[in-house]
C-alpha cells in the first residue's frame, strides 16, 4: 500500500496481493540458492578448465523445463525467457572465481593500448585467469624495453590509425617466441604489418563486441591465422574459457564483411542521428508516441552517441571499399525515393516481395527474435 496509494484498491484485491508478495519472496529464495550452486559450479570449472558457457548442457535443460512447463499448463517460453536470464547472471557470477590458466609457463602478457576499453576488458580476462599482464600506452614507451622483456605475449589494441604506425616502428625487437596478436576490427593491414615486423607466432583476433559486455559467453571472436598456429593454440582455448565462440575467417573476407557489418551500419546510424538532429526532432515527445519498435531503434541510434566519435571515425574510415558500400546504400535510396515520388506503389510492393524472397527463412526468424526484444522493451517502460 506504500507506492500503489492512488490505484483503486479492494481487500479482496489486497490478500491477494500479499499472497502474490510470499511467493515473489519465495522466488527470491530460489533464486538466491540457485545462485549459490552457479558459484560451486564456477569453482569446478574454474579447477577443471571447463568453458564457462555450456550450450548443450542449455539446450537440453531448457528443452526439459519446457516440456514440463507444458505438462504443468505454464508457458513454455515464459520457463524459457527466465531461464535464460538467470542464465545470463551465471555467465556473471561464475568469472568471479576466475579461470583455469591454460598456459602455465608463459612469462607475462604485454597489452599495447591497455589503458582504452578493450584493452582493459583483456586485461581483466587474463588476470582473472592467473597472468601477469603489464600495460603500455602512449606515455610509457621510455619505459619499453623493461616492460617487453620477457614477454610471452603482446596485445595490440590501439586506434585502428595508429595500429599499423605502432606495430612497425615499436614492435620489431620482440623475442622470437613471443606471440604478437591485436584486437583491431579490420584485419588484412595489421596482419600484414604484424607479420612484417615480428618473425615469431602471430595471430589477428577481433572481438565481435563491445567492452561493456560483462562477460564473454556467447560472444565471438574472430580469428585470422597468422604463423605458427600451434604456439598460440592454447590463447584460443583460454578464450574459449571465458565463454567465447572462436570463429576463423580469412583476413580479406572478413573485412569484406566488415564493411556491411561495421562501416556501413555505423555510418547510417550516424545519418539517422544527424537527421534527426538537423530536424531538431523533439525525443521526448517523439517517445511519447513511440511504438516499442521506434523506441528499439532509437535507443540503437542514441546510444551510438555516447561513445567515443574517434572510435567510430576510426571504424568508418578504415577501409576504402566502406565508400562504395556506403555509395551503393545511396544509389538504391535514391532509387527508392524516385520510386515513392512517382507514386508508384506497385513497384514498392514488388521490391518488397523481391527482398522478402531473398530475405527467405531469415525473414519470419528474424520476426521471431525481435518479437522477444519488443517486449523486454515494453516491459522496461515504467510510468
Ligand atoms: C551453471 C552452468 O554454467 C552455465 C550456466 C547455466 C545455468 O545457469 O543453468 C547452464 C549452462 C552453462 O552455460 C553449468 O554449466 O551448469
Amino acid at each position: 500500500m506504500d507506492n500503489n496509494m492512488n490505484e483503486k484498491t479492494t481487500a479482496d484485491l489486497e490478500n491477494l496481493r500479499d499472497l502474490i508478495d510470499g511467493v515473489d519472496q519465495q522466488l527470491l529464495h530460489l533464486l538466491r540458492k540457485r545462485l549459490d550452486l552457479v558459484a560451486q559450479v564456477g569453482a569446478v570449472k574454474h579447477s577443471a578448465g571447463v568453458p564457462i558457457y555450456a550450450p548443450q548442457r542449455e539446450a537440453s535443460m531448457l528443452a526439459k523445463r519446457r516440456a514440463e512447463a507444458q505438462n504443468m499448463n505454464v508457458s513454455p517460453q515464459l520457463i524459457e525467457d527466465i531461464l535464460r536470464r538467470l542464465m545470463r547472471e551465471s555467465y556473471l557470477n561464475e568469472k568471479d572465481v576466475g579461470f583455469k590458466q591454460v598456459k602455465q609457463d608463459l612469462g607475462h602478457v604485454v597489452v599495447v593500448g591497455g589503458q582504452g576499453k578493450l584493452g582493459q576488458l583483456f586485461t581483466q580476462m587474463l588476470t582473472l585467469s592467473g597472468y601477469k599482464v603489464k600495460s603500455i600506452d602512449k606515455n610509457d614507451w621510455q619505459d619499453a624495453n623493461a616492460i617487453f622483456d620477457g614477454a610471452g605475449l603482446v596485445i595490440v589494441t590501439v586506434p585502428i590509425n595508429v595500429t599499423c604506425d605502432v606495430i612497425r616502428e615499436k614492435l620489431t625487437q620482440l623475442p622470437s617466441n613471443c606471440i604478437l596478436a591485436d584486437l583491431t576490427s579490420i584485419k588484412e593491414k595489421p596482419l600484414a604489418a604484424m607479420l612484417a615486423a615480428h618473425k615469431g607466432p602471430v595471430v589477428g583476433l577481433h572481438p565481435m563486441f563491445g567492452p561493456d559486455v560483462g562477460s564473454l559467453a556467447k560472444q565471438v571472436v574472430v580469428v585470422c591465422h597468422g604463423r605458427q598456429p600451434e604456439a598460440y593454440q592454447w590463447l584460443l582455448q583460454q578464450i574459449e574459457i571465458w565463454g567465447a565462440r572462436i570463429v576463423e575467417a580469412e583476413a580479406e573476407r572478413h573485412d569484406n564483411a566488415m564493411q556491411l557489418v561495421q562501416a556501413m551500419r555505423h555510418f547510417s546510424t550516424f545519418v539517422y542521428g544527424l537527421n534527426l538532429c538537423k530536424e531538431e526532432a523533439d525525443i521526448d515527445n517523439l517517445l511519447q508516441f513511440s511504438s516499442p519498435i521506434y523506441r528499439l531503434e532509437l535507443a540503437m541510434v542514441g546510444r551510438l552517441f555516447a561513445q567515443d566519435p574517434e572510435l567510430y571515425a576510426d571504424i568508418i574510415f578504415a577501409q576504402q571499399g566502406s565508400q562504395h558500400a556506403i555509395s551503393d546504400y545511396l544509389d538504391n535510396y535514391r532509387d527508392a525515393l524516385a520510386m515513392l515520388k512517382s507514386g508508384n506503389r506497385q513497384e514498392f510492393v514488388t521490391q518488397f516481395q523481391r527482398v522478402a524472397k531473398w530475405f527467405g527463412d531469415f525473414a519470419p526468424q528474424f520476426q521471431h527474435e525481435s518479437r522477444a526484444m519488443l517486449q523486454s522493451v515494453n516491459d522496461m517502460k515504467t510510468g
